[in-house]
């Protein structure tokens, strides 16, 4: 094959020598190279038919059986790529779920979705004349000043840890959500204002005897301020929302580190 490549430069080299041109033998020469082309290009022609009819035959002379366990085949990949998609599909509606329900920092529920479920306990409440549910906010005291005295990310690491804390302490059907930079809602179901003071008053003391980790491994302290108040009806949510705010208000006004209102007959119990 090569000793023909080789033959066929050889005699184009001739062919296209000025010094060959009028040759008698040169015309008779170039006709022969066409044809020989010409031929080389049917040969592989007739090639490349013949193989597709063998793949087509070999197709044909397989049995019922054998052409049935083929397509199985195809079908099964068919069926496991699907599944590969579908699994794609799943998880990253997962977490785009996840995205717009949580706060991506400490991983609590975002105020968004605690705003939907705040409206969701009152209008059941609506069916339920004797229910009712207690929202709290939470705010760390001065954290302005940790995040100036320690950096931001010792500021994120301590949200982080009082939203672990929060979510350790609580029961499980309450809900947890960070509602601001620095601020957390609760919504306590079935519970009364006695019981919202004495949960607050726990998580206060909890985050208070936290000791906390800086991103450089400094420790430090930090306390937060409650306020808290009850919902009876769904006209009642928004009331209740104000008069959690301004019970917190009332808790940072007051010297922070505290819960408002205080009830008087808990104080000794807990
Ligand atoms: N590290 C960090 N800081 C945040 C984040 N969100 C809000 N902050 C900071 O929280 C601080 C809140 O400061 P202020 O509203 O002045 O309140 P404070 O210093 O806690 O004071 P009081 O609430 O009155 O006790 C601001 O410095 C914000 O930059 C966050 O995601 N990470």
């Amino acid at each position: 094959m090569a000793d023909m490549q080789e033959l066929e430069v050889d005699i184009d080299g001739l062919l296209a020598d000025p010094a060959w041109q009028g040759h008698p033998l040169h015309h008779a020469l170039g006709v022969l190279m066409e044809r020989h082309r010409d031929l080389l290009r049917q040969l592989e022609r007739i090639t490349h038919i013949a193989d597709r009819y063998q793949g087509a035959e070999h197709e044909r002379g397989m049995s019922y059986c054998q052409r049935y366990e083929k397509q199985l085949h195809q079908l099964e990949r068919l069926l496991r790529i699907s599944d590969r998609y579908q699994q794609i599909m799943r998880r990253q509606h997962e977490e785009l779920r996840q995205q717009s329900t949580h706060d991506p920092l400490t991983g609590l529920y975002n105020r968004r979705y605690m705003q939907r479920r705040l409206h969701e306990e009152a209008l059941k409440l609506g069916r339920h004349q004797d229910q009712l549910f207690s929202v709290v906010l939470a705010d760390i005291d001065h954290f302005k000043a940790v995040n100036d005295t320690f950096g931001h990310n010792t500021g994120d690491a301590v949200l982080m840890e009082v939203a672990r804390r929060f979510v350790l302490n609580i029961r499980k059907y309450d809900v947890c959500g960070r509602w601001g930079g620095e601020e957390f809602l609760l919504l306590l179901p079935s519970t009364t204002e006695a019981q919202a003071y004495r949960v607050c008053e726990n998580l206060r003391r909890v985050i208070s005897e936290t000791q906390y980790r800086g991103t450089d491994g400094q420790s430090l302290a930090v306390s937060m301020s409650f306020g808290y108040g009850s919902c009876r009806a769904v006209e009642d949510l928004e009331n209740t929302l104000k008069k959690a705010d301004s019970a917190l208000y009332d808790a940072k006004r007051t010297g922070r580190n505290r819960v408002s209102p205080v009830i008087e007959d808990e104080v000794g119990t807990i």
